[in-house]
């Protein structure tokens, strides 16, 4: 689904050393990993190579088959529809209510909302936010957000799940909730990474699913040490 074969990306100038080097992994369909690492290690560069926002300064990434290198800019949209992505920072339009927010990527992909009320009223239903649909974003709690986030990454059913730091503002009751929620969606047969510092959560996961924990540090992946 998702490949990398000796990836580099840097954000400097060619032949300043890269943020990340030698990379390879290959997120298989139904996968479930997890991304640790330090601060600035580059989780959220992985991320946006994964879901073809950034593309290798060098190295090979394949999204569902096809080289990103040669994928024209509407090749790529296309991809990414596949791919959903909780941000870290999750963004929303104030002045628009939660469920109009989930649906934006609906409405950008060129469908039409209404067809698609049912959709949208079982997966608000199934994030536990069926009572705040109309509810605009700043009346939200950080539980509230990271739900709607991640409802709003599920819109278009992607086959890919990436999450980055999903349970960030949360506190340990609503981390353990979204956790479920990615669970059940690896469950349903989606492919979910998720890049965190929360080493609780993920000693948490891996008593429930299989799970491979990936550690990037000094520009490199590594598999995660046995305490994992
Ligand atoms: N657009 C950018 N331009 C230049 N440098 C960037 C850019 N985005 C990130 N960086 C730098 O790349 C490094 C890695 O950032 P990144 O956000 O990927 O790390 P991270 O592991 O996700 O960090 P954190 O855990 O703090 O979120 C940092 O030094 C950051 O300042």
């Amino acid at each position: 689904m998702i490949e990398l074969e000796n990836v580099a990306y840097g954000y400097g100038a060619k032949g300043d050393a890269p943020l990340l080097r030698d990379l390879s992994l290959t997120l298989a369909p139904g996968s479930f990993h997890f991304l640790t690492g330090p601060s600035g290690a580059g989780k959220t560069t992985f991320l946006k190579l994964c879901y073809g926002a950034l593309k290798p300064t060098q190295g090979q990434l394949r999204l569902f088959g096809d080289d990103v290198a040669a994928m024209p800019r509407d090749g790529i949209a296309l991809v990414r529809r596949r791919i959903g992505v909780v941000h870290q920072d999750c963004k929303f339009l104030d002045h628009l209510p939660v469920i109009d927010n989930i649906a934006l990527p609906l409405t950008v992909s060129g469908q039409v909302m209404e067809d698609q009320q049912g959709n949208l009223d079982d997966l608000l239903t199934w994030v536990g936010l069926g009572a705040r649909a109309h509810a605009f974003p700043p009346e939200l709690s950080g539980g509230e957000r990271q739900r709607a986030a991640l409802a709003r990454a599920l819109i278009l059913s992607p086959e890919v799940i990436l999450a980055d730091e999903p349970t960030g503002n949360v506190d340990w009751e609503m981390s353990q909730r979204l956790l479920h929620l990615l669970i059940a969606l690896n469950g349903m047969g989606k492919t979910v990474m998720i890049a965190t510092h929360d080493l609780m959560l993920i000693r948490a996961a891996k008593a429930q699913v299989q799970a491979r924990v990936l550690r990037l540090s000094g520009g490199v992946l590594q598999a995660a040490g046995a305490d994992l």
